[in-house]
């Protein structure tokens, strides 16, 4: 008697990061034919991804794969949570924050192999004003810049820092409260990041503590960044030590309410969108099923690749 077999849906966006991709319809086909059936899919436009993903939880599928960046993931997996439909990861974006968060490698055949392991985790999911994010959303200099970013034609590291230097010389810092049930904050802000995962994406760590099993968010609040401070914060950035930041406060919490002075630009998963000037940001505990490797060790600071991470950020 025949088996039905697994479903797998593996989708693609074609403009994430700056790798080929061209391999990977082959290999993720190449998964297992007789358990699995395999679906490639290739994104057209923004917010399509989401539009597959709903289509393979009402089909029935076991598992999408997102190839991708934040933004894909972000697309993908925001139609499967609290499903039981389970969410793989093939990094394949600029950042990739989620997926170095939970130790996916970025290499395709070695990601490919933590899917095929098979090993199903829980991990938890933020909203604000009812939009989800996996890794960090906020509000300050970092969504203006992700709105910077994502008004330019031109893509790169060149682009970014120069979106990111436009930004810091025209900012001006807004006055905020946050209330959560577990401390409060009221002052002008740099920026505010609530962080699920510990990082934005290329090793950068806003939240080096942040867990996203635990239910909780870690509200990173920098109050300011003057220009003499610019390099050692991102030498903390990237040697997880940003909490030695003077500047720098920090709430774990589940809840949080935003109080800005006017609405305007708050950023998801490095996307940045127009919302209220109230902002209400939830964390929801283990909403996502997802493929990782099975020890999950947080890596540790490693001085051999900190070079690395500095040219990266700077
Ligand atoms: N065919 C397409 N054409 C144009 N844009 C697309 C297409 N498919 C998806 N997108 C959009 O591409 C954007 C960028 O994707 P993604 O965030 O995955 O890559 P990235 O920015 O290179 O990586 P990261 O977020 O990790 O830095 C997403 O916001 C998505 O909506």
């Amino acid at each position: 008697m025949s088996r039905t077999k697994k479903k797998i849906y593996t989708i693609i966006n074609p403009v994430s990061g700056t790798r080929s991709k061209k391999d990977i319809p082959e290999m993720t086909a190449a998964i297992d034919p007789r358990e699995y059936e395999v679906h490639i899919l290739m994104t057209g436009y923004e917010g399509h991804a989401t539009q597959i993903a709903k289509d393979a939880v009402r089909d029935g599928v076991d598992c999408v794969i997102a190839v991708g960046g934040d933004g894909t993931i972000n697309e993908v997996a925001k139609a499967l949570v609290n499903t039981d439909v389970v969410l793989g990861i093939i990094p394949s974006g600029s950042g990739n924050g989620l997926a170095r968060d939970l130790n996916i490698p970025l290499n395709y055949t070695k990601a490919l192999e933590i899917i095929k392991q098979g090993n199903v985790a829980r991990i938890d999911y933020g909203v604000a004003n009812g939009h989800i994010f996996f890794c960090t959303c906020g509000v300050g200099f970092d969504a203006l810049v992700s709105e910077k970013v994502l008004n330019q034609s031109a893509r790169g590291k060149l682009m970014y820092v120069k979106s990111m230097l436009d930004v810091y010389v025209n900012f001006k810092p807004e006055y905020y409260k946050v209330t959560t049930p577990d401390g409060n904050f009221s002052d002008t802000s740099f920026l505010i990041t609530c962080a699920n995962a510990s990082q934005y994406g290329n090793n950068g760590f806003i939240a080096p503590e942040a867990d996203m099993q635990d239910g909780k968010m870690n509200i990173a609040i920098l109050r300011s960044l003057p220009p003499m401070n610019i390099a050692q914060t991102a030498i903390q950035l990237v040697s997880k030590n940003i909490s030695n930041n003077s500047n720098l406060l920090e709430i774990v919490t589940s809840e949080a309410l935003i109080e800005r002075e006017s609405e305007g630009v708050m950023h998801l998963d490095g996307n940045a969108i127009h919302t209220d000037k109230d902002i209400c940001v939830k964390i929801i505990r283990q909403g996502l099923k997802i493929l990782i490797p099975e020890e999950v060790e947080k890596p540790k600071f490693d001085p051999q690749s900190f070079l690395t991470n500095i040219t990266r950020w700077i």
